[in-house]
């Protein structure tokens, strides 16, 4: 079966910034895809690029077969779209705008049923602006969906949303793909990837420095485990860091911490046990995709760690672009191709 959506050696520029420098990928169909990068690493130009709303500069693009910019009309029939920064009227209700949306497609999916899908029945009649951050989040995801698309690229889908949201967010976008919809999906979040995505597309600077599984990506780490405990007496770091196993040593307070590669636990609690040490509140940590992100990128990728998702450059400002079409011309258009939208038509603003 030919790849759903495949980019080949895309490259854009805005002026003197290199943007998107190679990047290459494909996504088969009913895959979850993710595209993973530090702020400013590219991600949406290449989306934008993928759903038509940019021109590249050199390079490839096909959705379903399809050129985005020369077959545009029917790439936005078959593509759903949710980019960053989407905006509707703030009196515009949620009814109203899923009914505006599905008035763009040959084939609207129910208004009534994305609703009730997405958690959104009891809100038919909310302004826009009067819906929480996770009620616009699964509005434009509805919108995105409105078309029946076959394939749905979502860009920054959770940012913004508390880790409960950000939960049911995902048990949602799963949902949709057992419906048989395939999914790009640009994110920050490590968790996100590891849960949602099938694949995932590194990207550092402008290039693919990775294309695997999350799983994958992971045993790439090269030290392996990281062992944390408080020794019960302090000794030396020679005594562990001359194991054969042992790749790293470390110490945050009276924490040690141990990266290694082979059976490391059993090599330094053996020596430990031998000079007399308890290793005590003693962690094996296995690597996580955040270790083979930080691999993948280097320090660009400083990340912090969490619970609901460690956030890939959380610590960087975020670089902002202008994005296209922006302030929306028209109602509602999330910045979504439409073949009613002016955004659409080229009239935003030089790619
Ligand atoms: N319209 C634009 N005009 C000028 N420069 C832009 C524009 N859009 C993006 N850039 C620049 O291109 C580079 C890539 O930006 P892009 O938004 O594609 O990256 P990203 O990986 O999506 O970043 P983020 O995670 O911060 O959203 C950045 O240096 C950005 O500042």
């Amino acid at each position: 079966m030919p790849a759903v959506i495949e980019v080949r050696h895309l490259h854009k520029s805005y002026g003197a910034t290199v943007a998107v420098d190679d990047v290459s990928f494909t996504v088969e169909q009913g895959e979850i895809f993710g595209i993973l990068g530090p702020n400013g690493a590219g991600k949406t130009t290449t989306v934008e690029c993928v759903v038509g709303l940019r021109d590249p500069d050199r390079g490839e693009i096909r959705v379903l077969g399809l050129d985005p910019r020369r077959d545009r009309a029917e790439v936005t029939q078959r593509l759903g779209v949710q980019l960053q920064d989407g905006q509707l009227p703030d009196r515009m209700k949620v009814g109203e705008a899923l009914r505006l949306y599905g008035s763009f497609y040959r084939k609207p999916a129910d208004p009534e049923v994305l609703m009730d899908v997405l958690g959104l029945a009891g809100r038919r009649g909310t302004p826009y602006a009067k819906l929480s951050g996770g009620q616009k989040q699964r509005l434009s995801i509805a919108l995105a969906l409105i078309g029946s698309p076959e394939v749905a690229v979502l860009d920054e889908l959770t940012t913004g949303l508390d880790p409960q949201a950000r939960r049911d967010t995902w048990d949602l976008i799963q949902d949709i793909r057992s419906r048989g919809v395939t999914i790009l999906l640009v994110t920050h979040f490590m968790e996100e990837a590891e849960r949602l995505c099938d694949r995932v597309a590194v990207i550092d600077r402008g290039r693919v420095v990775a294309v695997d599984s999350p799983t994958a990506l992971t045993e790439r780490v090269q030290d392996g485990q990281r062992i944390r405990f408080r020794p019960s007496v302090p000794f030396e770091d020679a005594l562990l860091t001359g194991l054969p196993e042992v790749t790293g040593l470390t110490r945050q307070g009276d924490l040690v911490v141990v990266t290694g590669t082979g059976n490391t636990l059993h090599a330094i609690t053996s020596v430990l046990a031998r000079n007399d040490i308890v290793a005590e509140h003693l962690r094996v940590d296995r690597p996580s995709l955040e270790d083979a992100f930080v691999a993948l990128t280097g320090d660009r990728a400083a990340t912090a760690t969490g619970a609901a998702g460690a956030a890939v450059g959380a610590n960087q400002p975020t670089s902002r672009r202008s994005t296209p079409c922006h302030p929306p011309p028209r109602p509602g258009p999330y910045h979504r191709p439409s073949p009613a939208d002016p955004c659409w038509d080229g009239s935003r603003s030089p790619n």
